[in-house]
């Protein structure tokens, strides 16, 4: 649906040339929502901009819809563009007009006669559950209710694609599950096929289907949401996976655990299919052993179990070696060692 081959962007300055993106090629599939990831200047911005033609790309080819966008006539990127529907992160709506107006405006532009233009208006803020604002004006609406305004408005010409560029940054983490579950809405609901970007791994996990990570306008890893977590390969993918487990443990945390649990520490990693309680309790109660969990979590990831424990066994070390040799027929053990960081 959209797809990357080998694109380059090259911004040049008075004084320099800045390669924003180099030879990223990616594709995203038809009915999925597609994430990017990146820190500050990845070139995730430029990236989404070059989707509809707001920059033109320095190398390589874009292609929306089996159409390479650069190479479309004037008339057709209008067509374009109002195919592809685009959420912003600081909303970008007319402070000067209602709710309505905001909504009304892609439409009277798509030249739609009032009537459809007001019932089309009320579907939408049906759709978003702001039945109740439409003569509100932007300045009297919340942050999230003013992205709902966003993402209404970006969806009033029914496009196939919708573009988020950091549309839950400026949201407080509530709202941005709630946000989060409007784009997924919008995507099952309407068949929406959804690109968007963000440094937020929350946002990526809670979801995304695929995921690409960029670092200094490349594309450094890419695959599904699930793979991505269970296996990253770089530092800066592992980084960002540890925001969101928080199963990291620091060497103070550590040695406070350590003063109340004299046993040995293991560390359980589930990456998928087993579930946390029966594999421990099993293995456990079958060699007698005692057991806690000290610390850690488990997250749903893509209908997986996704995370790690740290748990202690109570017992003689040949009892524990057992009850390890026994999990580790399901799950990866690691001893929990005091550098772990
Ligand atoms: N119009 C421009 N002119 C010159 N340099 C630019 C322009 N737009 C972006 N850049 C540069 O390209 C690089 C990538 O920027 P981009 O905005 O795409 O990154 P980003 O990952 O979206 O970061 P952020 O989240 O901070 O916007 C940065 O070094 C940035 O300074």
């Amino acid at each position: 649906m959209i797809k990357f081959e080998q694109v380059s962007k090259i911004f040049t300055l008075p004084n320099r040339k800045v390669n924003a993106l180099e030879k990223v090629s990616l594709s995203v599939k038809k009915g999925e929502i597609f994430g990017v990831i990146g820190f500050s200047g990845a070139g995730k911005s430029t990236l989404l901009r070059l989707v509809n033609l707001l920059e033109r790309p320095s190398e390589g080819r874009i292609v929306v819809n089996d159409q390479d966008v650069t190479q479309i006539r004037p008339k057709e990127l209008r067509n374009l563009r109002r195919r592809i529907g685009m959420v912003f992160q600081t909303f970008n709506l007319f402070n000067s007009r209602t709710v309505y107006g905001n909504l009304a405006y892609p439409l009277k532009l798509a030249k739609l006669p009032k009537a459809q233009i007001d019932a089309r208006v009320k579907e939408l803020l049906q759709f978003v559950g702001l039945e109740d604002k439409a003569d509100s004006y932007p300045e009297q609406l919340s942050g999230g209710q003013k992205q709902r305004v966003g993402i209404a408005r970006a969806l009033a010409n029914s496009p196939d694609i919708l573009i988020c560029d950091e549309a839950t940054s400026a949201l407080d983490p509530e709202t941005t599950e709630d946000i989060l579950r409007l784009l997924k809405k919008v995507n099952e609901e309407y068949q929406i096929t959804i690109l968007l970007i963000t440094h937020e791994m929350n946002v990526i996990r809670s979801i995304c289907d695929r995921v690409a990570v960029m670092e200094n306008g490349r594309v450094i890893e890419q695959g599904s949401v699930f793979d991505v977590f269970a296996n990253p390969q770089t530092k800066t993918t592992k980084n960002f996976i540890r925001s969101v487990l928080n199963d990291q443990l620091s060497p103070k945390l550590l040695s406070k655990i350590r003063e109340h649990h004299a046993g040995r520490l293991y560390r359980l990693v589930f990456r998928g299919g087993a579930t946390s309680e029966p594999v421990l309790s099993r293995a456990t109660r079958k060699h007698n052993l005692d057991y806690n969990i000290v610390y850690g979590s488990i997250n749903e990831l893509q209908g997986a179990l996704f995370g790690s424990l740290i748990v202690e066994l109570i017992g003689a070390d040949d009892e524990v070696n057992k009850v390890v040799e026994e999990l580790r027929t399901t799950v990866e053990v690691r001893e929990v060692v005091d550098h772990e960081s």
